[in-house]
């Protein structure tokens, strides 16, 4: 079952591009990725499909009903944690995250403790009193408090330290676990590769690929790293399947997709003093997706 589907969803603001005609599904059970640059439009859709904003055309279903008239119902169901957090400074932040569980229908205290004692949160303090990353806890701690079963988190991470982004995803993970679905964005890639199964790309306000993490990582590409006496010819490797070709003095690299065979026969046509074979990692892969979107 599809917990989210976006169909043709396009958002202009004014002249302005937003999103144009972005497609995708997140199933049930799933940790899904949303990941692309800045002002690609990941803020944009993650704010329509919890009808903050209202879309130019398409539409967008969670749980099986359209986000913005049901919006108020499909709500309660939701942990949304925006990219940038604005609070009343003077609150405490337990008095803060008890006027938010005030919305749901149940008791929601044991969970804030739960939740504040992992992110070590002072409950006690006033939110004026936080730093920046104290204040996304308060965020994580409200958006996870009613243990909602779909999580929509834009840039979570953002002010996070190390520890608290491992112990933040750790935290996911058993949400996760126990049934929750999410939705992630980032423009950190590493955390995506980390945490989800499958991602949707989004550049320039359109999606360029949604792919499984498995197949991104799979053989699908390898690294090359050629070295040799003297500099090659700038398109000596320029054969089928080659892309992100470059030549920095002696050392030609690129990524390749296809037969192996064919490039190794064209290195043993050359004297090389030496030769790497690589997995690329995601970034090497997302770059080669960018480009070739590009061109
Ligand atoms: N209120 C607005 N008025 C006009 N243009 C906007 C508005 N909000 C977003 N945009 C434009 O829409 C595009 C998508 O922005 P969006 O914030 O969705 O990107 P993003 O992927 O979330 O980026 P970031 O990681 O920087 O938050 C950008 O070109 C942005 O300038």
């Amino acid at each position: 079952m599809n917990v989210i589907e976006i169909k043709n969803l396009t958002k202009t603001y004014g002249k302005a591009r937003g999103i144009t005609d972005i497609n995708f599904n997140v199933e049930e059970g799933e940790i899904f990725g949303f990941i692309g640059p800045n002002g690609a439009g990941k803020s944009t859709t993650i704010r329509t499909l919890l009808s903050l904003i209202y879309p130019t055309s398409g539409s967008a279903t969670i749980f099986g009903k359209d986000c913005i008239k049901f919006a108020p119902e499909i709500k309660k169901e939701i942990g949304y944690l925006p990219s940038e957090v604005f609070y009343y400074d003077n609150m405490k932040v337990k008095d803060l995250l008890k006027y938010s569980a005030s919305f749901y229908k149940k008791d929601c205290s044991k969970r804030i403790k739960e939740l504040a004692d992992i992110m070590d949160l002072d409950l006690n303090k006033k939110i004026d009193d936080l730093s920046l990353g104290n204040k996304k806890k308060v965020g994580i701690v409200q958006g996870l408090l009613h243990e909602p079963k779909l999580i929509i988190l834009d840039e979570p991470t953002s002010g996070l330290d190390p520890l608290m982004q491992q112990k933040f995803f750790e935290l996911l993970e058993e949400e996760n676990k126990k049934g929750a679905t999410i939705l992630f964005s980032s423009h950190i890639l590493s955390e995506v590769q980390r945490l989800c199964n499958r991602v949707a790309i989004i550049k320039e306000g359109k999606i360029v690929t949604v792919e499984k993490i498995s197949t991104l990582k799979e053989n699908n590409y390898k690294k090359f790293k050629v070295e040799t006496k003297v500099p090659l010819d700038q398109n000596y490797f320029q054969i089928d399947g080659v892309s992100n070709l470059t030549g920095k003095g002696n050392v030609t690299s690129f990524l390749f997709r296809g037969d192996i065979n064919a490039v190794l026969r064209k290195v043993a046509e050359i004297e090389i003093t030496n030769l790497w074979i690589e997995e690329p990692d995601l970034e090497e892969i997302f770059l080669h997706y960018y480009e070739k979107e590009a061109k």
